[in-house]
């Protein structure tokens, strides 16, 4: 390496790191009971999850042929996120060999950062109840910055705050919003495939697109990097 920073892997954390889907369905099935709905399943929820609790619940209300006035979802929203902020890790758990990666990639002489569009205080939360925030040089929310992702803006100033540079970081995300986001800042990015929303446009944007965190080893971030056009 020619400059001292290390260089950088960047997660995004709803479907990507964390499968946080089912706290965020107990939240809104919550919401729906308070209001005299039956609940969603899991799986009717998931593809919804990684857009935030407004789309969640504009598109549960959608579902049942209702459009929330602004008033009754500032309400919905604030339930919600009182039953999510009391359960947010009940069942949420890292994705399947993530930590190993992440210890590899730490071996490796890489540091690591959350770039996430849930706010920051709920991220904090959610990692700390893990046990997963030492391990990260940043973690950037969607409140932590005045354009979430996709805005690059998002990406530069997780990067700024870990104390890298975007000529050495990658960025691991499920959805188009992440992969758009790396490649307005210039970053090379990975799709992870088993989140809740790879698209298509986001699959032939993306640098690598990984099925296993087993894949994501310090060799093939390095790769990346090196790939990279001269800027
Ligand atoms: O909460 C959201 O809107 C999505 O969060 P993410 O960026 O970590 O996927
Ligand atoms: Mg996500």
């Amino acid at each position: 390496m020619q400059s001292s920073e290390a260089p950088l892997v960047i997660f995004d954390l709803d479907g990507t790191l964390v499968d946080t889907a089912p706290d965020l369905a107990a939240a809104l099935n919550h919401c729906l009971g308070a209001d005299g709905h039956e609940a969603d399943a899991l799986e009717v929820v998931r593809p919804h999850a990684g857009h935030g609790a407004r789309a969640m619940l504009a598109a549960a209300y959608q579902r049942r042929g209702k459009v929330l006035t602004e008033p009754d979802m500032l309400d919905a929203l604030d339930r919600f996120l009182g039953h999510y902020e009391a359960h947010i890790a009940d069942a949420s758990r890292p994705y399947p060999h993530v930590v190993a990666a992440m210890d590899d990639l730490a071996a490796a002489g890489f540091a690591l950062a959350v770039c996430t569009n849930k706010r920051e205080g709920l991220a904090r939360l959610l990692l700390d109840t893990l046990g997963l925030s030492p391990r990260f040089a940043a973690i950037c929310g969607a409140d932590t910055v005045p354009n979430r992702k996709p805005h690059p803006g998002h990406i530069e100033e997780t990067i700024t705050r870990a104390g890298g540079s975007s000529a050495k970081a990658v960025m691991v995300g499920d959805s188009a919003a992440d992969i758009d986001a790396a490649d307005a800042a210039g970053v090379p990015s990975v799709l992870v495939d088993f989140g809740y929303a790879p698209d298509d446009e986001a699959r032939r944007k993306a640098s690598r697109e990984v099925s296993d965190y087993r894949d994501l080893t310090p060799g093939l971030v390095q790769t990346l990097l090196a790939a990279r056009p001269a800027s």
